[in-house]
């Protein structure tokens, strides 16, 4: 058995090279790395991966959400993986509760795997959440910020998205979506301040979206909210913050198991913290395993 490493050495404060070392140096089986050398690498470094992958070796991946979401696109759904984060965010590691460098090597020895579901699209797929809006406004200045960059470095990763909310409480990003359910029924909705379809309880690094969002179960968490005055995009903000999402007349929710949604032309659109242009999607469920 070989274990297979996928690693983006330039997520998070840069430490996937320091662990693919450590696990190099301490494993007590053959170890390959792969690490993907520019922003959307992913397809390159599975394809290479799957050219040497062998019946019973194992399959890490190490990076942050953004590497996850993407390297699982283009790993067979059959073949099971570990995960060690090592983000800015790392949304995913913790509404799992992913354990730590050593506990997850365990695991993977032990083959001990749980089931997932994400949720896949034309292109992609969904790991955590879709988002417009404030949450996808966030993203994309925070990826442009020179901030996210030094936080990262000393450790404060986080601090650029709280103060680029803060920033969209006077910008009022705004979003519009039409929403086509299961049934085939349509839902226009316009203006939404907050526009989240959560697999997953949090995004940007543990603001609550949904609290029983969860990539265990296999649905979908539809949330939104308009923000037309400063004070309604203060009170939404709080209400996620404050986890009051249940008690909160200002949030709209909607659970269903796969959605088709179409995207107005300048929309902001946020997958798994990566900037996406999409006209339209049609978001089915899909069971992966990972060694949990
Ligand atoms: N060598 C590289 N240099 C620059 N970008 C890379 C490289 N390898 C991968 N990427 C890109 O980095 C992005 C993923 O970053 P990732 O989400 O893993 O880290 P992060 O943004 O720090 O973490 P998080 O999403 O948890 O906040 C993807 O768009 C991926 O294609």
């Amino acid at each position: 058995m070989t274990l297979l490493i996928i690693a983006n050495p330039h997520a998070g404060n840069r430490q996937a090279l320091a662990v693919t070392k450590k696990i190099k140096y301490t494993y007590h089986k053959p170890v390959q790395v792969f690490l993907t050398r520019y922003p959307d690498d992913e397809k390159r470094q599975v394809e290479r991966l799957l050219s040497q992958y062998q019946e019973g070796d194992k399959v890490l991946i190490i990076g942050g959400d953004g590497t996850l979401s993407k390297t699982l696109y283009y790993l067979p759904k059959t073949v099971p993986f570990g995960y060690y984060p090592v983000g800015s965010g790392n949304d995913f590691a913790h509404a799992l509760h992913l354990p730590s460098l050593e506990v997850t090597l365990d695991r993977l020895d032990k083959g001990q795997k749980t089931e997932i579901t994400v949720f896949t699209y034309q292109g992609g797929l969904v790991l955590n959440s879709l988002d417009l809006g404030f949450a996808a406004y966030v993203v994309k200045e925070a990826s442009q910020s020179r901030l996210k960059y030094w936080f990262n470095k000393c450790h404060l990763g986080k601090l650029t998205y709280i103060l680029i909310a803060i920033k969209c409480l006077f910008k009022q990003p705004r979003a519009d979506v039409t929403l086509t359910y299961e049934d085939g029924k349509k839902q226009s909705l316009s203006d939404l301040f907050l526009c989240s379809l959560a697999n997953n309880r949090t995004f940007g690094g543990g603001v609550v979206i949904w609290p029983e969002a969860s990539a265990t179960t296999s649905r979908l968490e539809i949330v939104t909210a308009q923000g037309s005055s400063f004070w309604g995009r203060l009170a939404i903000l709080l209400t996620l913050v404050l986890k009051r999402h249940h008690k909160s007349s200002r949030l709209s929710h909607r659970s269903v198991r796969r959605l088709s949604v179409d995207f107005e032309d300048d929309a902001i659109i946020e997958i798994d913290g990566e900037i996406v242009v999409l006209k339209h999607v049609d978001l089915t469920p899909e069971k992966r395993y990972i060694y949990l």
